[in-house]
């Protein structure tokens, strides 16, 4: 059995973070990193038509040189990647990183001692990361895949609305256990099955009737109630009742 690894989630907005090589590996990494919200510098001499691009367009910073230690680049960086196709310039670059004492991941080293990268399926705020420790990176990116059909979009706007449920939550009941009950109550309503359907301001109604019902009743029976009067609204659309958005869930049913 090899090592276990400890998964995290890092915060890089605007943290320098510095790829050598730029190959292939290098624009996948730059491209999750972009995605982070990193400022991606780029060492390598040789470099994709995209990483290229980003260059030009100033969304990296992309020096087209030969990697030598003691580039600034690197004394800034928060993490350093090694992804040359060079065996002895990735292990001087991780040498290097060791020496700075930064989080350093190589390409083509696993006993190399820094992290690795998992595959990765995003949906708003929602992170589901998969390793296999670097037994199989084809088995990662294949599970990744299947993963990808098991959270549909509406993932997305389901955990914002989570968010905002439970923020207001945290204003309205000082007892934390209440709370952690009501939280948990909330993961029973049908509120995917809605958001499926109902995107915009039909979602939007949809999260003030909830939060109205709920801060009338901030307490796990009132999550329990609501979760109930919701499922009836999801399951009858047609039946009576008073409310317009109501009636804008009924007129629009998928
Ligand atoms: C250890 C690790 C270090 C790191 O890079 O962080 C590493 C190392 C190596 N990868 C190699 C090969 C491939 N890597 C991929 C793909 C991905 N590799 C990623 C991560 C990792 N790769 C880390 C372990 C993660 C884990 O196991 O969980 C992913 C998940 C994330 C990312 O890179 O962003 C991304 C999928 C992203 C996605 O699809 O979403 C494919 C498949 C493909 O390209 O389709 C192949 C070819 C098929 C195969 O070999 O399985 C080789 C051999 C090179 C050779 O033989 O020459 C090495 C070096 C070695 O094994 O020593
Ligand atoms: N971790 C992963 O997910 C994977 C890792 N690999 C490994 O990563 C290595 C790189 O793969 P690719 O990106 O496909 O290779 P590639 O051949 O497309 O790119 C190599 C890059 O390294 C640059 N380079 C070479 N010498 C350099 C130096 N002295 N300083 C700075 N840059 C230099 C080149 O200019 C080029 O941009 C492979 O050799 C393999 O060992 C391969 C596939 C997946």
């Amino acid at each position: 059995m090899g090592k276990a690894y400890y998964p995290v989630l890092l915060d890089l907005q605007n943290r320098i973070c510095v790829i050598v090589g730029g190959g292939q590996v290098a624009e996948r990494k730059a491209a999750s990193l972009l995605e982070a919200g990193a400022m991606v510098k780029i060492i390598a001499p040789e470099v994709t038509p995209r990483i290229e691009a980003w260059g030009e367009e100033e969304r990296i910073g992309l020096r087209r040189e030969r990697y030598s230690p003691g580039m600034t680049e690197l004394r800034e960086a928060q993490l350093i990647f090694a992804a040359t196709d060079h065996a002895g310039v990735n292990a001087q670059v991780k040498r290097e990183a060791e020496e700075l004492g930064t989080l350093f991941n190589s390409a083509d080293d696993q006993e190399s001692g820094g992290f690795i990268v998992p595959a990765v399926v995003r949906r708003g705020r929602l992170t589901v990361a998969v390793s296999t420790s670097g037994a199989s990176p084809a088995l990662a990116a294949a599970l990744k895949r299947r993963l990808e059909a098991v959270f549909p979009a509406a993932y997305e706007p389901y955990l914002e609305l989570l968010h905002d449920l439970r923020t207001s939550i945290q204003e309205w009941v000082p007892d934390t256990r209440i709370r952690q009950e009501m939280f948990r109550g909330i993961l029973a309503w049908p509120l995917l099955e809605v958001l499926e359907r109902e995107h915009g301001e039909a979602a939007a109604g949809w999260k003030s009737l909830l939060l109205e019902r709920l801060r009338r009743d901030p307490s796990p029976a009132g999550v329990e109630r609501t979760g109930e009067w919701l499922l009836e609204q999801v399951r009858q659309p047609g039946s009576g009742g008073d409310s317009g958005h109501r009636s804008d869930y009924r007129s629009n049913p998928g």
